[in-house]
This record gives structure tokens, sequence and C-alpha cells, in this order.
């Protein structure tokens, strides 16, 4: 047994879930009349209200017993302060400083980042600026009207989230694209919207080694030179956003075009760094910095609010709860807004990235579960979709529903029916349908005898499924940075309660791997014999029928 499935705080939670197992939060929610108020907190206008899940006060001192055990507080402050806590790769975890608005010192190796944070900031201001003004002209002296954000993972997923996100906050005459997949496809749709003369490449790779984002990057540049005709156009229309400026002079963007961010910054946390480029274009360098402001004002209640009023560990510590006391395999993501369409797409590769690991910092194999599979839709997408499975199927899935309280879109009285859903379903899910309940429905509507003995078993909901409601005023910059920042943190309480490196990503090197070795190989017939035989079998077939 590990260290942790054999602490005394572990074991506590076991014997404790098998008392909790049989309640119903039905009966505990009629037990208790100020449930709402003890598990509901707080942030500016952020509410997270908690008390729709699976556990007493005796549920949480347990939950905060084994975060206090883990040494939750303690790893927060090695992680703001420096320290290289991502020790497989030697490097430290610091995208707060990206965000740090105070004039705290952050030290790597004894030196202060923060004038180079803000030196790249001030860079990415004055390049906005510039180009939102008009002022950058592209080769035949017209204004920029496109950018495309040409990245993927961590310079493709959060840039992309957040423009979607703050699509109010951008202004018509200037279109944030992205361009992550290898497939032609995305590119060539995207090209075919843009005017060579108007359109800003920005190519976006913390490595700058990235397959997928040179090739689009090699076939952008030959588009644009296509009809640009001369090489030295392309300082108007590339600038590059890396940590790499060797790889970025090789690939022939000329370094004073480059924005710079630091191996301290992890890639699916990168875009409160130069990565955040193609935002800071889409909807103004002051909306950019009021992102980072939202983002600092959930650091410091995470740093300084005890663990039972801090939302981050309260979310990280139910998700253990479910993850390994009630062997829930997923977590769903259910935001009731469409302008949050790919937060869960966002969060997919922030937490799975993370926390999908079976080896501890120790490097022994876990004898508990890790990250679970994030997954989600907007609301009411999901409803009319997967949300039978949610209601009636054999697993459990812990939701997350999320709403802003005002739209930036008011629409006749769209926004209160969807209120109406976001209420009503986590409440169905809580409460259920009793076959009691069904049964007096179905006579209602008639039904008798063997009829309504058939009817009746498929009619019955049990309930009891758990969910936490967040709720905010109105999805402005900042509060987008406050939500993002909480599910960030939320991740790395995770990750120290189950004792790994929630920083590194070596499981997605071997693909990578034996994809660069096979890719020479699928130009010629010969046949392909060194794999495996359902690999050749594939191979093989590939080339019967395309070479
Ligand atoms: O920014 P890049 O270096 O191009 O990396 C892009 C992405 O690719 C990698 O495979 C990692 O799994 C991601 O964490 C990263 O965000």
């Amino acid at each position: 047994m590990s260290q942790l499935t054999q602490s005394p705080a572990w074991q506590a939670l076991l014997s404790h879930q098998q008392e909790i197992a049989p309640l119903h939060m039905r009966d505990l929610f009629a037990a208790d009349p100020a449930r709402f108020d003890k598990f509901s907190l707080q942030f500016n206008d952020i509410l997270l209200d908690y008390s729709k899940n699976r556990i007493t006060e005796q549920t949480l001192s347990k939950l905060f017993a084994l975060a206090r055990d883990r040494k939750v507080e303690s790893w927060r402050d090695r992680m703001f302060s420096g320290e290289k806590i991502n020790f497989t790769e030697s490097r430290a975890v610091l995208h707060t400083a990206l965000r740090n608005k105070s004039d705290r010192p952050v030290l790597v190796d004894g030196k202060d980042v923060m004038p180079e944070v803000r030196r790249v900031l001030a860079q990415m201001r004055s390049f906005t600026e510039r180009v939102r003004s008009g002022e950058w002209k592209g080769y035949t002296g017209k204004k920029i009207t496109d950018v495309v954000n040409i990245g993927i993972g961590g310079s493709d997923l959060g840039p992309f989230m957040v423009c979607s996100a703050l699509r109010p906050y951008s202004r018509p005459d200037l279109l944030a694209h992205f361009v992550s997949n290898i497939d032609g496809a995305q590119l060539a749709n995207i090209l075919e919207k843009c005017n060579p003369e108007t359109t800003l490449f920005i190519v976006a790779s913390k490595t700058f080694t990235t397959q997928e984002t040179l090739t689009n990057a090699k076939s952008a540049r030959a588009w644009f030179l296509k009809a640009a005709q001369d090489e030295s156009h392309i300082a108007k229309h590339f600038v590059a956003l890396s940590t790499n400026a060797t790889e970025v002079a090789k690939f022939g963007i000329d370094t004073a075009n480059m924005f710079e961010f630091w191996d301290w910054v992890g890639g699916r946390y990168s875009l409160w760094s130069a990565i955040g480029l193609s935002i800071a274009l889409h909807v103004g360098m002051d909306n950019f910095e009021e992102l980072q402001q939202g983002a600092f004002d959930m650091d410091e209640h995470f740093r300084s609010a005890p663990l039972e009023k801090n939302l981050p560990v309260v979310l990280g510590l139910l998700g253990v709860w479910y993850s390994n006391f009630f062997n829930a395999q997923t977590h769903a993501i259910l935001p009731y807004d469409q302008s949050l369409c790919r937060f869960a797409a966002y969060f997919q590769q922030g937490d799975m990235e993370s926390n999908g690991k079976f080896v501890d910092r120790d490097g022994f194999r876990v004898d508990y579960d890790t990250g679970p599979i994030i997954w989600g839709e907007p609301g009411t997408n999901g409803q009319h979709a997967f949300y039978q499975l949610i209601h009636q199927g054999t697993r459990l899935v812990p939701c997350d529903f999320i709403i802003p309280m005002q739209t930036h879109y008011p629409i006749g009285d769209h926004h209160k029916i969807l209120l109406s859903n976001f209420f009503a379903q986590t409440q169905a899910l809580m409460i259920g349908k009793t076959k009691e309940q069904a049964r007096t429905e179905l006579e209602a509507a008639g039904l008798s005898g063997a009829e309504l003995e058939t009817l009746l078993p498929h009619k019955v909901f049990e309930g009891n499924r758990p969910t936490n409601s967040i709720m905010f005023e109105k999805l402005t910059p900042r509060t987008l940075g406050s939500l993002i920042a909480l599910y960030e943190h939320k991740i790395f309480v995770q990750g120290v309660i189950w004792n790994i490196n929630s920083f590194d990503q070596w499981g997605v090197e071997l693909g990578k791997q034996l994809a660069n070795a096979m890719l020479p190989k699928l130009f010629d017939k010969t046949p392909a014999t060194a794999h495996d035989a359902s690999t050749n079998g594939l191979i093989n077939h590939y080339k019967q029928h395309c070479l």
C-alpha cells in the first residue's frame, strides 16, 4: 500500500464513505435547512454552491484533514515561490508570475523574473496597439483585418477558448482564427476566408519544434509568398511566440518579431504569457490585463484563504472524494453559456495532461486513481444529448454547472429559459423521482394496471447525483480570469493529494516518436514489415490503395 492509501486520513475517509454511501441528498437537505449556507462560498462575484454533493460536515473535515496531511499549503507556497516542483524537467511552475499584479518579486534561481514579465507585457501592448489602430500595415499598406494563430495544445486551446468567451469585447474588424490540426482541412478552410494583404500570422509554440505547428506555419508562409512574392514582406505578416529564439530564427522569423516566454511556463498554463497575443489583439491589451487581474485575484485567494473557505481547495477535494471513494471515472464541465463552448475542451488538456499519471513523485505505480476523464458541452445542448446517462445511467458522473446571471446577448427571454434549465437540472440530479412519485404521475396521466407497471421502472430517477453550481454576474475578462485560475488551482490541489507531478507530460512523447519514424516510410511502396501485424497491415492497406 502506498503512503497515501495507508495514511490515517485516507483510511478515515474510506470508512466514512461507508456511512455516507447509503444517505440520500434529498434527506440531507430535508434534515438541514441551512445546508446551502453551510456549503456555499462566495469569491468576488463568483458563487460556488457545493451543497448538492454527497457530503456532510464530517466528510469535509476529513477531506480537509487529508489536504493538511498531504501538505497542500506548503506545496502551494513552494509553487508560488518559484521552487522547481516540476522535478522531472527541473523547472519552476510560475504561470502565477505572469499575472502577478503585486510588486512582490518572484525568484527563479535567485533572479527576479518580474522585470522580464513586464517587459514582454509592454511589448505586447505596443504591438497590439499598433495593429489595432491600423498603424501596423500589411505589405500593400492595408491594415490587418485577420489574425491567424497557428499553434496546438497549450499554444492553441487557451487563446481559442478565451477569444470565443470574450467575443463581446472584440471588434468586428479584427477577427481571430485558430489553426492547430495537421489535417490540411483546417488551414485550407481558414485561408479561404483570409486575404494575404491583411492577414497576420502568429506562430505560437513554446518549443518551436512541434511538427503540426511548423508544418502549418510553412504552408501559411508559402500561401502568403504566393501573393506577396517577396520574402522581405514576411516581417509584416509573421510573428512568433516562443521560448526558443534559435528555432524561431531558423524558421525565418526575425527575432525582433518574437514575443518571449520562459521554460517555467507550462504549455497548458501559458495563455497568460505571450501565448495570449491573439487574445490581446482580439479584445485589446486592457482586457487581456483584466483577464490576468482576475486570475491574480484568484491566486491571492488561493494563497491566503483558509482551506475551509478556499474555492480551489474545496473543488479539488470534492473531486478526490468522488474519484477515489466513489470510483467516479469522469468529471463533466457543463457551462450554461455558449461563449464558454471551449471551456471543457480547454480543461481536458489542463486537467488530463496534468494529472493523467500512473507514477507518483517517488517513481512508484500508484494504487489509487488519479486524474479523471474531463468532458462536457455547453448547456442546454448537452441536455438533449448525453444527460440521459447522467440522470439514469449506471455511472456516477460528478458535474460542474456554470452560468452567468447576466448575458451579453439579451434576446427575448432566452437567458431566463437558460437559467431555469440550469436550476432544474441540478435539482433533478439531486432529488430524483421516487417510484411513488412516478406512480402518482402516471396515474394522473390516466395509466393503470399492466400498462402502468410496465412503464413505471423506466420513469424512476434515483437522484443523489452530485453537482457543483458556479454562478457569477457576467462573463467579463476579469471573471473569466478568476474562473480559469480556479480550475488551474483545483488541478494543482489534486496533483498534490495524489503525489504526482502535475507539470510534465511525458505521456505525449511515445506517439510522436513512432510517427516520426513512420513518416519517411509512407512515400514508397515497399511493404512495411518492421511493426506488429496490425500496424503493418494498416500501413500496407494505405500503400496498396494510395501509392
Ligand atoms: O507549444 P508547443 O511547444 O508547440 O507545444 C504544444 C503542445 O504539444 C505537446 O505535445 C504537449 O503535449 C502540450 O503540452 C503542448 O502544449
